[in-house]
């Protein structure tokens, strides 16, 4: 991996055409599946400075403690009953993506199904992208066919917002105090932008859609890993809940201030990518030029696929890798970033994952205040360690089977 994510990143950084993030991405205009080049600096450029930088993340604050004591209270509420984990996570995760991308919670049956199966669409492994003689199979399987439905109506769905928010700026918006979402920053760079770049509508819609494709599942999926691995190994789990009761000093939430001050909790997390790391294989990547890998001449054009998940389990870095272990993160050296690159959750390099601010503190934020505030079992008598760790297959893996669970408060 570090050949490929440091040595000679260069020659790695660039991605495959694959057929159905082109359907669904505009031909791909949006920072995951474009290939490198100019277009893509330009475009990671605006992505890191006007979406994601460190102030634009803090700005998210309320969104995530909003959502998050939203989240607490149907699990308060709930208690004395068996819940499903899964949805309450994923409707958590796509209305934080969705307040802070469109302004507004993803409430309505119609479109939390057309973002199901938006993910879905992207989950399919579509073999014309890898063996293009083959493509032909995509379209008996329907995938292609699916892609372009979903592709239609998504793209009705961001005109429709657009639409209005055009229509609002010309008319009264100029003094309003509410917060930018990405589509007010994005019509702001293509009205204003000074450096020459030329955001297409296409390429803005594009990246609206990216935030939910990359942003929603991948966290959901570390939150249901991180609340699976805590829920088996109930050491640990003791051992955060009595590091976070310290530090909240009888307040009735975990603050993000707090974050800071609870090295076990990012261990914990680290610790559940390392076994989960939610996108498994990364994304795919291709080379540009020919070049000498370890001694092997690699031609350009050859696709490259990276596997996180066996890189993170490697007993050559790893003692005894297959358990769950937090304690080998602290005071280490292993950042969100990947550079150590036995560590890969977010990939690394030119191409490495731009969300990592956006997502730690949802993910740190929600750890702590569901291990903080209450007690959880398995439901039926089943013991925790007994818990089912079986893994789906797709795209990013999550639980084969459901997250089902009691809680009760503890104060
Ligand atoms: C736990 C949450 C997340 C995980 C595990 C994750 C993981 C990844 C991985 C593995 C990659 C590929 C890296 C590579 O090829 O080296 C990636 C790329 C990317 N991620 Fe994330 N991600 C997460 C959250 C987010 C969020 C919240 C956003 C945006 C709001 C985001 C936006 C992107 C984008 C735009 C890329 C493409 C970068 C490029 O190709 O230049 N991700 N992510």
């Amino acid at each position: 991996a570090k050949e490929i994510m440091k040595t000679h990143d260069l020659a790695f950084c660039s991605r495959p055409s694959l057929t159905v993030p082109n359907i669904l991405f505009y031909g791909s205009k949006g920072m995951a599946f474009s290939p490198y080049g100019e277009y893509w600096r330009q475009l990671k450029s605006l992505v890191m400075l006007k979406l994601l930088s460190n102030t634009r993340v803090k700005s998210y604050k309320n969104v995530r403690e909003d959502e998050i004591a939203l989240m607490i209270q149907t699990l308060g509420e709930s208690c004395g009953t068996t819940v499903d984990l899964g949805p309450i996570l994923s409707s958590l995760t796509n209305n934080i993506i969705s307040r802070v991308a469109l302004r507004r919670r993803l409430e309505g049956p119609k479109y939390t199904k057309l973002l199901h199966e938006f993910m879905a669409a992207l989950d399919v492994f579509d073999i014309g992208s890898y063996f293009p003689w083959l493509s032909w199979v995509d379209h008996f399987t329907g995938s292609v066919r699916k892609a372009k439905k979903i592709a239609i109506e998504f793209d009705e769905f961001l005109e429709r917002i657009i639409e209005e928010r055009l229509n609002k700026k010309k008319g009264e918006d100029a003094e309003s105090n509410e917060e930018e979402d990405f589509v007010d920053i994005l019509l702001d760079v293509q009205k204003n932008d000074t450096t020459g770049f030329t955001l297409h509508t296409d390429a803005l819609k594009a990246l609206i859609l990216e935030a939910f494709a990359a942003g929603t599942e991948t966290t959901q999926t570390a939150l249901m890993w991180t609340m699976s691995e805590l829920i088996k190994n109930p050491k640990e789990m003791n051992k955060l809940r009595r590091e976070l009761t310290e530090i909240a000093q009888g307040n009735v939430m975990i603050s993000e201030e707090d974050l800071e001050k609870i090295p076990y909790l990012k261990a914990v997390i680290k610790e559940s990518l390392r076994l989960h790391p939610p996108a498994p294989l990364l994304i795919p990547r291709i080379s540009t030029q020919d070049v000498k890998v370890m001694g092997y001449d690699i031609a350009a054009g050859t696709q490259v696929i990276i596997n996180a998940w066996g890189i993170g389990r490697d007993p050559a870095s790893w003692e005894e890798p297959d358990e769950f272990r937090p304690e080998r993160f602290l005071n280490g050296p292993i950042n969100y970033q990947g550079s150590q690159f036995e560590w890969l959750a977010f990939g690394a390099g030119r191409r490495g994952c731009p969300g990592i601010q956006f997502s730690a503190p949802v993910m740190e934020l929600l750890v702590a205040n569901i291990i903080y505030k209450f007690d959880i079992k398995l439901p039926n008598g089943i013991k925790n360690e007994d818990l089912d760790m079986t893994e789906a297959f797709g795209f990013t893996i999550n639980r084969k089977f459901p997250l089902l669970v009691s809680v009760s408060p503890r104060f």
